[in-house]
């Protein structure tokens, strides 16, 4: 079958195919988070704040891999998660995006079915656990909390100078396939919000194949602002197949027997 990706031919519908969790799965990401009603987030006063430590990245590799741009630091990075609903430390692996053709759409998780226009995912792995000591063996560990990704979702507004170094490489990844090394230092500390107290948790997956059902997932309620002509700059990254990347978004998943939990009332 041909890589996955997110056209019709090769698109969210199609990925059971070689991924045959994706339909009969019952911890499937993203999923459309309810505030009210009966399957909606419960409050739970136990979660505590998340804490990162996320020193300035001094190296890191800037990449276009045809379904999204992602930007992963040296082995080296110091990059940790902890706090939250976890109860272990996650090391940093990377961070990318997902995005639609309009702001009215783009984010994978959804909130009361509203979509945001794209949705920043920081990607982790459980550095402390005994069955693996890499993300690649984290994913293929069926250990249901080998990951955590913190989920943010953008939408427009004002220039977001903290993401601008971000934004103004999209035009040197332009071609699927393509990479930079990222000049200079990047703070990923300054692009999130100051607190990080009020979000959703659930289990669930991997957004795309192979959907591995390892993620702790932790998605913010504030979203980050972007300036219209940032969400442009992502709008014209290309897919490899002479199109612009859009809609690199899985639509959301049943729930099932799970529960989400929220930090804030
Ligand atoms: O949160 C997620 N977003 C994605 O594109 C998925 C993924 C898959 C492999 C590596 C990193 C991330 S899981
Ligand atoms: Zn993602």
């Amino acid at each position: 079958m041909a890589p996955w990706g997110y056209s019709k031919e090769n698109g969210p519908a199609t990925w059971h195919k070689d991924c045959p969790i994706a339909n009969t799965g019952v911890r499937q990401s993203p999923i459309d988070l309810i505030t009210t009603g009966q399957t909606c987030a419960k409050y739970d006063s136990n979660l505590k704040p998340v804490i990162v430590s996320y020193p300035a990245f001094s190296e890191a590799t800037f990449l276009n891999n045809g379904h999204s741009v992602q930007f992963q630091p040296s082995a080296g990075n110091l990059s940790e998660l902890s706090g939250g609903p976890l109860t272990k430390k996650y090391k940093f692996e990377q961070f990318h995006f997902h995005w639609g053709n309009n702001d009215s759409e783009g984010s994978e998780h959804r909130v009361n079915g509203k979509m945001y226009p794209a949705e920043l995912h920081l990607v982790h792995w459980n550095s402390e656990s005994p069955n693996f000591s890499s993300f690649q063996e984290a994913v293929g560990s069926n250990d249901p909390h080998a990951l955590c990704v913190l989920g943010f979702f953008l939408k427009v507004g004002a220039e977001n100078a903290s993401l601008k170094p971000i934004t103004d490489l999209l035009s040197k990844v332009k071609n699927a396939g393509s990479s930079v090394s990222f000049p200079g230092k990047f703070d990923l500390k300054a692009v999130l919000p100051e607190t990080l107290t009020d979000y959703y948790t659930y289990d669930g997956s991997l957004t795309t194949p192979p959907l591995a059902e390892c993620v702790k997932w932790i998605v913010f309620k504030e979203p980050i602002e972007v300036s219209t002509a940032q969400m442009e700059a992502f709008r014209a990254v290309d897919d490899g197949h002479g199109k612009p990347i859009t809609g690199n978004y899985r639509p959301p998943c049943p729930l099932h027997t799970r529960t989400v939990a929220a930090s804030f009332k």
